[in-house]
């Protein structure tokens, strides 16, 4: 019903919304956010209150001037009790005028790193009555005499991060092939360097350096294609379960929505990076775009979830797994490696040993962690404290077990969907499943000669596989970065556009600056020649 009343005018835009939980004093620590919804029965509706300077909202996208709706997320008072907090649909501007309502304080919160036009905004309430049917009542419900109906299940109220988080991973696919195509297309029109004095300046994309800083950019982007996908369906099917009553699949999509989050966007983020680095200088200007699309995938670093914080609960989960694992329990699917008790196998330089190898090192880092706290534990120290002193490998056991996932979806995807593919287009797809598993292997070397039978030998000659498929991808590298189709219109770059006239784009942009309008500028007059002659 309340769908009913809602959703239509969301859809045709006469209702302008955002998502307003964070607050100046808690973003992560969600029992502990302030703003009070407080149930009056004689009036059937709540008062929205925000007691403290902390307690203004603070953040959420399009807050300051765009929405005249939000999600406020409020901790629930009815008849003396605090239930948690809840969500509420409130309305906060006028619809015709666009004012904010008597008792809302709402305003823009200033520059930032990147996402400039999101204007993020703050928000107060000063006992700001809302009807009780904007309490959100999917899961919980407070009754017109203020009986607090409790959810069947109370972790439904943080349902939305968890969507938001398995959508996040495909958004950093994106991300990643408009840093890739830019870098990439670039790097094939860049000459730069003598190194053959007879011969002319070489592509800078034929340095193996640069292969090296663009080609897992590419790679990745096909991982977290693939691997977002496969969230996606593991979401409606624990989405579908969730409607019939059954919760029993949540915490693991919970679990393992938290770290590939957190380890896909943190990878995008560096990785866009290195595309921007990787173009030198111009790689600096805005109109590369590069620095923009880096303000925007480190923001994801740190919404839907700080990632230390999402690491830390998907940690949460692997150790009950080992503890239910250890009583004979069985585990959820993506967890079900941690029991293979098995003797550590001989190592094999092939895409399964590797993935197997990952496997090994997460179940070792979480067996360490579980150790390490419960001698903590024995000690006399603190359940809390031992998990903060284990915490720093925790957030390592979490990385293994998400690369171990994304390694595993990657290859099996790849090779189920390659037999409707050409040959060729399959070759060049495992080629690019190659490179990003020896490239993790390579990364993560220390924890392989930790937790499997890795010998020197093996990571030599890993090496040179790399190197080898390096080469052998060079080739196709302008082809497979075309191959996302993305239109200069959504690239935005001067340096990636398909036609690759990088010189004269970036001039044509330099020219439209407000600051080549005239010879001389008003600066000049104003403060350099009263400076020059001593007047200032
Ligand atoms: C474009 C940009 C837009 C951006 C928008 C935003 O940023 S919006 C703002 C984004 N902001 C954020 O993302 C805020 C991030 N912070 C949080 O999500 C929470 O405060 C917390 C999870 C960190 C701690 O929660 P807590 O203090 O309650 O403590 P706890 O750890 O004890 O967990 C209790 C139990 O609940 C379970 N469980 C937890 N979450 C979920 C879930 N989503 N689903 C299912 N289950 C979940 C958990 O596994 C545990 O189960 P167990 O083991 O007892 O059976
Ligand atoms: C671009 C952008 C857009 C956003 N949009 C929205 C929005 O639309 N709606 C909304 O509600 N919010 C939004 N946010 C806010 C975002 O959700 C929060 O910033 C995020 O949840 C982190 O909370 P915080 O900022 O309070 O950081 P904190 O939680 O204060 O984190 C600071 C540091 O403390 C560490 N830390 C915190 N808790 C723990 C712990 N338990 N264990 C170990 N370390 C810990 C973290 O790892 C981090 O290093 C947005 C943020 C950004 C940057």
């Amino acid at each position: 019903e309340q769908q009913e009343k809602w959703v239509p005018r969301a859809v045709n835009m006469e209702i302008i919304g955002t998502y307003a939980q964070t607050e100046l004093g808690h973003g992560t620590f969600l029992r502990g956010l302030e703003t009070t919804a407080t149930y009056d029965p004689n009036t059937e509706e709540f008062v929205l209150n925000s007691p403290t300077l902390t307690a203004y909202k603070w953040w959420p996208g399009g807050l300051a001037h765009t929405a005249n709706h939000c999600v406020v997320v409020a901790q629930l008072h009815s008849k003396g009790v605090n239930h948690g907090v809840h969500p509420f649909i409130v309305q906060i501007r006028d619809e015709d005028t666009h004012m904010p309502l008597p008792g809302v304080k709402v305003g823009e919160i200033g520059p930032k790193l990147s996402f400039s036009t999101a204007n993020n905004g703050f928000l107060g309430f000063d006992n700001f009555r809302v009807p009780r049917d904007s309490m959100l009542m999917k899961n919980a419900q407070v009754l017109k005499d203020g009986t607090y109906v409790k959810s069947r299940l109370s972790k439904l109220t943080y349902g939305t991060m968890v969507f938001i988080r398995v959508m996040i991973v495909t958004d950093m696919a994106y991300y990643l092939s408009v840093g890739a195509t830019i870098a990439i297309r670039y790097s094939a029109v860049r000459h730069q360097s003598k190194p053959k004095e007879n011969e002319p300046e070489p592509q800078i994309l034929d340095y193996v350096t640069q292969q090296h800083k663009l080609f897992i950019a590419l790679a990745s982007s096909h991982a977290f294609r693939v691997t977002g996908q496969w969230l996606w369906t593991t979401f409606v099917r624990v989405n579908k379960a969730l409607t019939s009553g059954n919760a029993d699949t949540l915490p693991e999509l919970h679990a393992v929505a938290c770290c590939l989050k957190a380890v896909t966007t943190r990878d995008a983020a560096s990785m866009v990076e290195a595309c921007r680095m990787s173009c030198g200088g111009h790689g600096y200007m805005t109109s590369s775009y590069l620095p923009i699309l880096y303000g925007i995938t480190t923001a994801a670093c740190t919404y839907e979830g700080e990632n230390t914080v999402l690491l830390l609960q998907t940690a949460r989960s692997l150790v009950k797994a080992w503890q239910k694992g250890s009583k004979g329990k069985p585990l959820s699917p993506t967890e079900a490696y941690l029991m293979d008790k098995s003797p550590v196998p001989k190592w094999e330089n092939t895409l399964d040993g590797i993935i197997a190898g990952f496997r090994r090192v997460s179940a070792g880092k979480v067996q360490d962690c579980v150790s390490k706290i419960d001698k903590l534990v024995k000690m006399g120290t603190s359940y809390e404290d031992a998990w903060n002193q284990t915490s720093v490998r925790l957030v390592a056991a979490s990385e293994a077990h998400s690369r171990a996932v994304i390694l595993a979806t990657f290859r099996a995807e790849v090779s189920r969907a390659a037999a409707a593919l050409s040959p060729p287009l399959a070759r060049v797809l495992h080629q690019l499943v190659h490179l990003y598993t020896v490239y993790w292997a390579l990364e993560r070397v220390g924890d392989l000669l930790l937790y499997t039978s890795i010998a020197e030998r093996d990571v030599q000659e890993l090496q040179q596989q790399y190197e080898d498929l390096l080469q052998k991808i060079r080739p196709n590298t302008v082809g497979l970065v075309d191959a996302f189709d993305l239109r200069d219109e959504i690239l935005n770059s001067t340096l990636g556009a398909y036609d690759g006239r990088v010189y004269e784009r970036l001039m044509e942009e330099a020219l439209k600056s407000p600051l080549n309008a005239e010879p001389v500028n008003q600066s000049f007059h104003k403060y350099l020649k009263p400076f020059m002659q001593g007047k200032l």
